[in-house]
């Protein structure tokens, strides 16, 4: 089968720092593929990389085949690269549903007019994408009224809407309680495997990469280490090396242990 994202040989380095070395891996279309790793080990610059805004200085990213080094975010999110931040980006003074609009106008390349907008622009299929998410009793609310959780499930709603093949996203779940990272992680799982689109995460909360996770990647000091199932991973005594000084697989472990 044909992966649906191909990286190969990957490499950035900042004027003598090897950020990322040589990272190579593939991910299949509707698969949910952790990456994680410890400060610093070059999660953000591979993720800043495969959208666009950083040029790698070797290597090949390749979605569905084709080529996208070279090209600039917004081509790269054209061709269906979406992505959702660590720190929420919505307009808090606009209301729910118009968040969703203002982004499908921009991906269906809508110019929008000063006055009267159109509120009825793309309304339909933004409230399809909120009922995707569970946000459709909340569509006129002002955003800056709206729990963190929620918001978050906006935000989801706001990088579905260029129908992208491939979600890169940036810890989905830092800042909320428990119970909510969950339900989001649950929330994003069904939908990639409705729309058979790829999820590639980073992630500090092992609980979170274990339960979610079809496969995780280790990177440590920019290179990968360990790609595998959740459990595979987990037993790797190398990636337990490098995480055992952090405290998060040991954490989970002994969380794990406790319920059993
Ligand atoms: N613009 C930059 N200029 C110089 N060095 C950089 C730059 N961006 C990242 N680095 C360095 O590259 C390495 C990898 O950083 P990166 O932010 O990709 O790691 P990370 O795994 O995302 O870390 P964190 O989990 O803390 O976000 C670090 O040593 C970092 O200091």
């Amino acid at each position: 089968m044909n992966a649906l994202l191909e990286v190969k040989g990957l490499v950035k380095s900042y004027s003598g720092v090897h950020a990322v070395r040589g990272v190579s891996f593939s991910l299949q279309a509707g698969e949910i593929l952790a990456l994680i790793g410890p400060n610093g080990a070059g999660k953000s610059t591979c993720f800043n990389m495969l959208n666009g805004q950083i040029r790698p200085n070797a290597g090949s990213i390749r979605l569905n085949g084709e080529e996208m080094v070279g090209l600039p975010p917004r081509t790269v999110w054209r061709r269906g690269v979406g992505r959702t931040f660590q720190i929420t980006a919505t307009f808090s003074s606009m209301t729910v549903r118009e968040n969703v609009q203002v982004a499908l106008l921009s991906y269906h390349r809508r110019l929008w007019s000063v006055l009267g907008y159109a509120g009825a622009a793309h309304r339909e299929e933004a409230d399809d994408l909120l009922t995707l998410v569970g946000m459709d009793q909340q569509a006129e609310r002002p955003c800056g009224e709206l729990a963190y959780g929620d918001l978050k499930r906006l935000e989801l709603a706001v990088a579905l809407a260029n129908q992208p093949r491939l979600l890169l996203m940036d810890e989905p779940t830092a800042g909320m309680a428990p119970k909510e990272r969950v339900e989001l992680m649950r929330l994003t799982a069904a939908i990639a495997r409705k729309k058979d689109m790829g999820v590639l995460f980073t992630e500090h909360d092992m609980d979170v990469v274990f339960e979610h996770a079809d496969a995780v990647m280790v990177l440590n000091r920019g290179e990968l280490i360990a790609r595998g199932s959740p459990q595979e991973v987990r037993r790797d005594p190398h990636v337990q090396a490098i995480y055992l000084g952090e405290g998060l697989l040991y954490d989970a472990k002994h969380r794990e242990e406790a319920v059993q």
